[in-house]
C-alpha cells in the first residue's frame, strides 16, 4: 500500500512532471500539488494537468506527506528555507538532484525537527527541460538512487522506495559520496567532454563555415545531444560536484595525453589494445541488460524552462 497521500513536487520542470504523468499512468491513489515560480510555468503546468498548482511554495507543501524537490542543486536551499514552517511533521523530504553530498549539507541543517530526509536520484532523464518535457515512461526500469544519511528512519526509506517502484525505476541504496563520485564518472564528466567537443566544433565552424554541422556524424550527434541540455542545471551539478569531477576529470587527462603520445609515436599496438577494452566494457553493459536509453530522444526540440 503507498504511504503517501498527498504528494508536492517542487519545480515544475522535466523530472517533476514526468513523476506527475508516472503517479497517473500507475493510478496511485495520491493527490499531486505542485509549485513553479513563475506564473507562465504555473499556468502551463495548469494547462498539461500535472496536479493541484499553488502560487506558493509553502501552500504545495502544506498536509503532504511527501514533498518532492524538483529544482537545480543549487536552488535547494532557498527552497528548503521557504518551505520549511509549513511542512507537516511526519512528512518525508526528498529530492531529485543530480548530486547528493552538497544537497544534504545544505538541506539538514533547515529540517524541522520530526521530518524525515531521504534524498533521491533517478538516473534518467534527456536533454530538454520544462514542464512541457515531461512523460510518464521517463523512470521505466531506470535506476532510482537514494542517498540516506545514516540516522534517517528506515520506514521513511522503505516507503520512498516503494513510491519509485510503483513509478517503473529499480531503487539502490548508498552512501552520498559514493553515488557523487559514480555519478561524475557516468554522467557529469561525459557531459563536460560532451559540451567541450560540441564547443571545439562550434570554434571550428566558424573556419570550415558550418561543415561540422552538416556532415555531422552519429558519435558527434550524441554528443550535441547531450550538449543542449539545461545550462542552469549543468552549471550547479559542476560547482556541486567538485571534487569527484576534478578527481574523474584529472584521471581522464592523463588517458588522454597516454593516447595522444600513441598516435604521435605510432603505437597501434597501444590503441588497438585500449580500444579492445573499452569494447568489452560496452559489450558488459548490454550483456547485463543495462543499455536502456531513455525513450523518445527524438521529440521535437523544448522550449527554454519557463519557470
Ligand atoms: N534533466 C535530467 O536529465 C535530470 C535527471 C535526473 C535528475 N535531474 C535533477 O533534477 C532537478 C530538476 O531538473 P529538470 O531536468 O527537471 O530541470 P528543469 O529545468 O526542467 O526544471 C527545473 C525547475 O526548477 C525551477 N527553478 C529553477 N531555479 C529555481 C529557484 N531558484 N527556485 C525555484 N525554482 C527554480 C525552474 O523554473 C524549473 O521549473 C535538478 O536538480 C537536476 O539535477 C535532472
Ligand atoms: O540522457 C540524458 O539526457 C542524460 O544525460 C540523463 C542523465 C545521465 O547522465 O544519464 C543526466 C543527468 C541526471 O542526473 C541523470 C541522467
Amino acid at each position: 500500500m503507498m504511504a503517501y497521500r498527498r504528494v508536492a513536487l517542487i519545480g515544475l520542470g522535466l523530472i517533476a512532471s514526468s513523476i506527475s504523468h508516472a503517479i497517473r499512468r500507475a493510478g496511485l491513489p495520491v493527490t499531486v500539488t505542485g509549485h513553479a515560480r513563475t506564473g507562465a510555468t504555473r499556468e502551463e503546468a495548469r494547462r498539461l494537468g500535472l496536479g493541484e498548482i499553488h502560487d506558493t511554495a509553502a501552500g504545495a507543501v502544506r498536509g503532504a506527506d511527501l514533498v518532492i524537490l524538483c529544482v537545480p542543486v543549487g536552488a535547494m536551499a532557498g527552497v528548503m528555507e521557504e518551505i520549511a514552517p509549513a511542512l507537516e511533521p511526519g512528512a518525508t523530504v526528498s529530492d531529485v538532484g543530480s548530486v547528493k553530498g552538497s544537497v544534504i549539507a545544505a538541506i539538514r541543517p533547515l529540517l524541522p525537527e520530526g521530518v524525515h530526509f531521504v534524498p533521491g536520484h533517478p538516473l534518467a532523464g534527456t536533454e530538454h527541460s520544462g514542464p512541457a518535457a515531461g512523460f510518464a515512461a521517463l523512470f521505466d526500469n531506470r535506476w532510482c538512487v537514494l542517498t540516506p544519511p545514516a540516522d534517517t528512519d528506515p520506514r521513511a526509506v522503505a516507503a520512498l522506495e516503494a513510491f519509485w517502484q510503483a513509478l517503473g525505476a529499480n531503487v539502490e541504496v548508498m552512501d552520498a559520496e559514493h553515488h557523487d563520485l559514480v555519478l561524475a564518472v557516468t554522467s557529469h564528466v561525459p557531459h563536460l567532454i560532451a559540451y567541450t567537443m560540441v564547443g571545439v566544433a562550434d570554434d571550428l565552424s566558424r573556419v570550415t563555415e558550418s561543415e561540422v554541422i552538416k556532415y555531422s556524424a552519429a558519435g558527434f550527434r550524441d554528443f550535441t545531444r547531450i550538449a543542449a541540455s539545461d545550462p542552469t542545471m549543468w552549471r550547479d551539478v559542476f560547482l556541486n560536484n567538485k571534487e569527484a569531477t576534478l578527481d574523474i576529470l584529472g584521471r581522464f587527462t592523463e588517458e588522454l595525453f597516454a593516447l595522444q603520445r600513441a598516435i604521435r609515436l605510432g603505437d597501434g599496438e597501444h590503441l588497438r589494445a585500449y580500444f579492445t577494452r573499452t569494447r568489452a566494457i560496452r559489450r558488459g553493459i548490454i550483456d547485463a541488460g543495462q543499455d536502456t536509453a531513455a525513450p523518445d530522444f527524438g521529440r521535437a526540440a523544448q522550449p527554454a524552462p519557463a519557470g
